[in-house]
């Protein structure tokens, strides 16, 4: 078996992976909560990937109920060494039209009912968001992508908004003048709790319209996104396999595996006993070291 560990979030339209060997799915308690599902661990081409559907079977849950930190908790107590998140979005720019792969590397964060963060009081932990995602996952997956037969744009910027309801028009029109290119309802804190919990991640969306920006276009409806959605999610499917067999047998250490040395600023005797037990996933290695 090799060092890598994929978790895979599977968005709207993707709740199962294909082609898993040994696949167990397994349910894990996290002291964060419930998370969106039991998740699925098996083998690939000789790696191990472990699958959990962010909105739960049946897509039961909502972007604002999910809960992100019992998710990267969960993924993180399954051994995940990094994750590769795959969302539905919409598209704020004309040269990204349904049924375009996009690799994003930046996020605009506009949610605003979620807790964002492990730490807190008795335990206080700033981490870089500078850079959200991990270059190597994220190269990883774009290949993996393209050999998917998907076509794929690297660099985007991901508005997370807090959903249910989709955007109005002004705010599409913003979200374009802020620089944004794809906007969706769930990356966000996902992407900023897996970097507190060292887990380098990587986001592919999948382009299922264009929002309500443009000119002449209809407002977005689940039915129209349903529809691309089915598409993108059989190259998505195919992306996991793909990636599997392209993953390097070694995997070299990253930054972001070690990020928490230089993030936890609570000196030991102020730090909260209940909130240092619930961190022994997600912070246990860094806690140790010091
Ligand atoms: C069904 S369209 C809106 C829904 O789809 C996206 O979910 P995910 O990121 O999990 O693929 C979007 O963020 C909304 O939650
Ligand atoms: N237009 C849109 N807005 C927000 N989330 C989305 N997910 C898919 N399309 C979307």
């Amino acid at each position: 078996m090799s060092e890598w560990t994929i978790g895979v979030i599977g968005g709207s339209g993707l709740y199962a992976i294909d082609g898993l060997e040994d696949a167990q799915s397994i349910r894990v308690d996290s002291p964060f909560g419930e998370a969106s599902d039991d998740i699925v661990i098996g083998t690939l081409h000789g790696h191990r990937f472990v699958f959990l559907p962010r909105h739960g079977k049946g897509h039961r849950l909502s972007p604002s109920d999910v809960n992100a930190r019992a998710n990267i908790d969960v993924l993180k107590r399954a051994g995940c060494t990094d994750i590769l998140a795959i969302s539905a979005i919409g598209s704020l720019r004309e040269e990204l039209p349904p049924g375009q792969f996009v690799l994003v590397d930046q996020f605009i964060d506009r949610t605003v009912h979620r807790p964002s963060s492990f730490f807190g009081t008795g335990m206080v932990a700033h981490v870089s968001m500078a850079d959200p995602v991990c270059p190597r996952l994220s190269a990883l997956a774009g290949e993996a992508a393209r050999a998917a037969g998907a076509p794929v744009r690297e660099g985007c910027t991901y508005l997370a908004m807090e959903g249910p309801q989709f955007s109005s028009r002004a705010e599409s029109h913003m979200y374009r003048a802020w620089g944004c290119d794809v906007i969706g309802m769930t990356a966000m804190p996902e992407a900023k709790l897996a970097r507190e919990a060292e887990l380098p991640y990587a986001l592919v969306g999948m382009v299922t319209d264009y929002d309500c920006w443009r000119e002449g276009e209809d407002h977005v409806e689940v039915g129209a996104i349903l529809a691309q959605m089915q598409d993108n999610s059989a190259k998505a499917r195919q992306l996991v396999i793909e990636l599997a067999k392209i993953l390097p047998a070694r995997r070299e250490s990253s930054p972001i595996d070690t990020c928490l040395d230089f993030a936890l600023i609570t000196a030991p005797d102020a730090r909260d006993p209940a909130l240092l037990a619930r961190l022994d996933a997600v912070a246990g290695r860094a806690l140790r070291a010091r």
